[in-house]
């Protein structure tokens, strides 16, 4: 894999006009686009598929719902956008990934596609330790997001993303071929924002990360091409 084919760009905005731009610059310099719900909520599968174009699409939905309905979301998901990556909650449990799973490859046999991977959100990059703390939840988060990982393997999932903190620990005890989604990502001279676990991008490849997933950093860039290409570069 090239470098910059690490990199996932999150678009996240509900205004079709500046996702369209945004993926127009940005596009050569990475490897997938990453809509979540801000921009799915506003425009729908159809847009969805128009801003991926042919570029790799990693749909992050994050489901969490009983196991029935999540199946049910995948199966829409997977038919109308097409997805190369699509995710869940691990904290939804096993029975939920399962469905999720099963539903997946359904989905996608019945299209006669590949099935996208199956990724579960581990504990958030937004979340540190005082916050599990404040919902009830094990720390340290190194210990919650392994055992959550050590779950979705076992449902039959394909990886799961995780902090960059946590690579080396889950390839351990997961496998090599255990794919890592990593966001918390930032460049040594960008904001912190709301991410509370996270590291430059070329220390995240550098331990390991499958992807990165940078949004702000390049979205908000005065130059978003330029910042995508810096990133990619760094990589190298
Ligand atoms: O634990 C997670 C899971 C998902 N995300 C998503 O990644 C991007 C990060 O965007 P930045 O602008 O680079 O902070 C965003 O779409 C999140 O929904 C995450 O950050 N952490």
């Amino acid at each position: 894999m090239q470098p910059h084919e690490r990199i996932l760009v999150a678009i996240d905005t509900p205004d079709m006009a500046t996702a369209r731009a945004l993926a127009a610059r940005v596009r050569a310099h990475v490897g997938g686009i990453k809509l979540g719900m801000e921009f799915h909520n506003a425009n729908g599968p159809e847009g969805v598929r128009e801003i991926a174009g042919d570029t790799p699409l990693f749909l992050d939905l994050k489901y969490h719902d009983i196991p029935n309905t999540v199946a049910g979301a995948i199966r829409s998901a997977v038919t109308t956008c097409r997805p190369r990556i699509i995710n869940i909650h691990a904290s939804g449990g096993p029975a939920m990934m399962r469905a999720a799973v099963a539903a997946n490859k359904e989905a996608a046999e019945k299209i006669g596609i590949e099935p996208p991977l199956m990724i579960a959100v581990t504990v958030l990059t937004s979340i540190d330790d005082s916050d599990l703390d404040a919902v009830g939840q094990a720390t340290p988060s190194g210990d919650q997001v392994k055992r959550l990982a050590l779950l979705a393997k076992a449902a039959g999932c394909d990886g799961v993303v995780c902090s960059p903190h946590e690579i080396a620990a889950l390839h351990a005890a997961c496998g090599e071929d255990f794919t890592l989604v990593v966001p918390g990502i930032r460049p040594a001279d960008a904001a912190e924002d709301d991410q509370k676990r996270k590291m430059t991008p070329a220390d995240a490849v550098a331990a390991g990360a499958d992807y990165i997933v940078i949004g702000r950093p390049i979205t908000q860039a005065a130059d978003p091409a330029a910042a995508a290409k810096a990133i990619a570069e760094s990589l190298l």
